[in-house]
Formats: structure tokens, C-alpha cells, sequence
């Protein structure tokens, strides 16, 4: 999606500062909490460019390039790159910001599979 030098020049899905409950046994961000954040991000565009609900059904390519502290503001960045029949493929990255400074750091990347689904839970086509 992006270098890692500078945010996307867009509005993150989800924009969010990070709390000690969020943390894993270092002291960290906990990785599972950020993945978590990215899956909502993702199920945001899934589901506004489906026009109804859709579900994770892969998450490829997950990639940590940064430890997140306390305190930081962290920007989810999601964006529709491929629309199948019922699928969807969002690229995903989440940048943080120490929130006394300027300086943005891109901290994960991943590749989500989302899926358009009805009433019963299969698959829907997505309109085009
Ligand atoms: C009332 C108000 C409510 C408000 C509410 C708000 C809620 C706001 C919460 C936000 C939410 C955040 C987002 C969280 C989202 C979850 O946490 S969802 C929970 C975790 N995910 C699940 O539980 C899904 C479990 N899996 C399934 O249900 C089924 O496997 C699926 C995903 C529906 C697929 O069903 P299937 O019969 O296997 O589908 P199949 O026909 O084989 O394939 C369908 C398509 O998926 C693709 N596909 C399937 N598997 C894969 C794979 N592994 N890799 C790539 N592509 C795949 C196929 O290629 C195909 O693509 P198209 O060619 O049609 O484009």
C-alpha cells in the first residue's frame, strides 16, 4: 500500500489510542488486539461495499514491523483492492503515532478475505 515513511494521505477506518488493558505480558500491545482492530477495519469496508454483512474468511501475508507502546495513537488504514463473485481482498496497515510527536511509524500489515453472506450464513454474490 504504502512506503514506510508516511501514512496514507486518507482517513483511517479506525483511529484509536491505545490503553494498558490492550498490552501482552511485556508491556507491548498485544499482537492479537492490533490484528483485531485490522479485522474490524477491513469488516468496515467489507461490509459498506457489500451493502450487508460480511466475514473474515482469510487473513494473508500478517506482518509485525513494530512494537506499539501505551498511550500511542494507532490509524487503521483499509483498502478494497479485489471484488470477486462473493469475496472481497482488503490490504490493511496500521500506523502508529507517539502521541507527544509527529513522527508515524507503520507497524503491521496484513491482506484480509472477506465474504458477502446472507441470512443463512452463505455466500452472496456482491453487486458490482
Ligand atoms: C444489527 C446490526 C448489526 C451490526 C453488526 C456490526 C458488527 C460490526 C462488527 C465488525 C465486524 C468486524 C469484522 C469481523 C468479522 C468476523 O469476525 S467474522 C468471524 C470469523 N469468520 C467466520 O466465522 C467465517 C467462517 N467461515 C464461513 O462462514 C465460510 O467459510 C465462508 C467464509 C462464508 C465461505 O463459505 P464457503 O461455502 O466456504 O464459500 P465458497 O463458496 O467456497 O467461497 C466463497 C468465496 O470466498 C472465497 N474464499 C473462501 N475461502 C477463502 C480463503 N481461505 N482464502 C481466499 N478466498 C476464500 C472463494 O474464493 C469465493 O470467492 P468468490 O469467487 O465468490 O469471490
Amino acid at each position: 500500500m504504502t512506503d514506510s515513511a508516511q501514512p496514507p494521505a486518507r482517513d483511517p477506518a479506525i483511529r484509536v489510542t491505545t490503553q494498558p488493558a490492550d498490552t501482552n505480558p511485556y508491556g507491548d500491545i498485544f499482537g492479537g488486539w492490533l490484528m483485531g482492530q485490522m479485522d474490524m477495519a477491513a469488516g468496515l469496508v467489507a461490509s459498506r461495499h457489500s451493502k450487508g454483512r460480511a466475514v473474515t474468511a482469510a487473513v494473508d501475508s500478517m506482518q509485525f514491523h513494530h512494537p506499539v507502546y501505551v498511550g500511542d495513537e494507532v490509524s487503521v488504514f483499509a483498502e478494497l483492492v479485489r471484488s470477486g463473485r462473493t469475496s472481497m481482498t482488503i490490504e490493511v496497515e496500521a500506523w502508529r503515532r507517539d502521541r507527544f510527536g509527529e513522527t508515524h511509524e507503520k507497524v503491521t500489515q496484513a491482506s484480509f478475505v472477506f465474504v458477502a453472506i446472507d441470512e443463512q450464513g452463505k455466500p452472496r454474490a456482491v453487486e458490482m
